[in-house]
């Protein structure tokens, strides 16, 4: 069974931990290959990918994903199975709530990657959101530790069985 290379950006450690617990539920590094984002061909080494990114500065992409954002143009993404997670603050930026992931989904599945690991907004309380498709999912897991940290690690259970399936691992 092919890797799944699970990349991420972190500038105050809370998606790195995120990632790291999604990596251990899917089964270890034997799974998962768990990559800091810095080169974005990277991303071509892998049929399945798991996308890690929180939002910052009021609905931007975290500092590494910013810097090859652009570069994504130049990755083949069509074959490619990607789900995509995220974590942000619901209450201080309601506005802007998982805004990185929205942008990143929409970018990655404009070049041919399939989305899977679509997750149900019910029950977070944020007012808008660029990762909201199809009535109210988000087109990944949403992940809350600056409010609802006591909810992390259920939902990314929850996630990961989900993923599982949807990547056939
Ligand atoms: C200055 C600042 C701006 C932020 N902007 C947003 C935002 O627009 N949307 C959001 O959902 N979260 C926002 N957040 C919350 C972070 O995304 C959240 O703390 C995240 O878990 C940080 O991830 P990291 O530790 O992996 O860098 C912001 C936090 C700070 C301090």
């Amino acid at each position: 069974m092919a890797k799944v290379g699970l990349f991420y950006g972190s500038t105050t450690g809370k998606t790195a931990d995120a990632a790291e617990q999604v990596q251990a539920a899917l089964g270890g590094d034997s799974v998962v290959d768990l990559i800091e984002i810095e080169d974005a061909s990277a991303l071509a080494e892998y049929e399945c990918l798991i996308i890690a990114c929180p939002t910052w500065n009021i609905g931007e992409l975290q500092d590494d994903w910013a810097a090859v954002f652009d570069d994504l143009d130049d990755v083949d993404f069509s074959g490619k199975t990607v789900a995509y997670m995220g974590t942000g603050d619901q209450i201080g930026y309601a506005d802007n709530f998982m805004d990185a992931m929205g942008q990143l989904e929409e970018k990655i599945a404009s070049l041919g990657g399939k989305t899977v690991g679509y997750w149900s907004a019910d029950g977070y309380d944020h007012e808008a959101s660029m990762a909201i498709r199809d009535g109210n999912k988000f087109c990944g897991l949403a992940l809350d530790d600056d409010n609802e940290s006591d909810k992390t690690e259920s939902r990314i259970k929850t996630w990961t069985a989900q993923i599982k399936q949807e990547m056939s691992l």
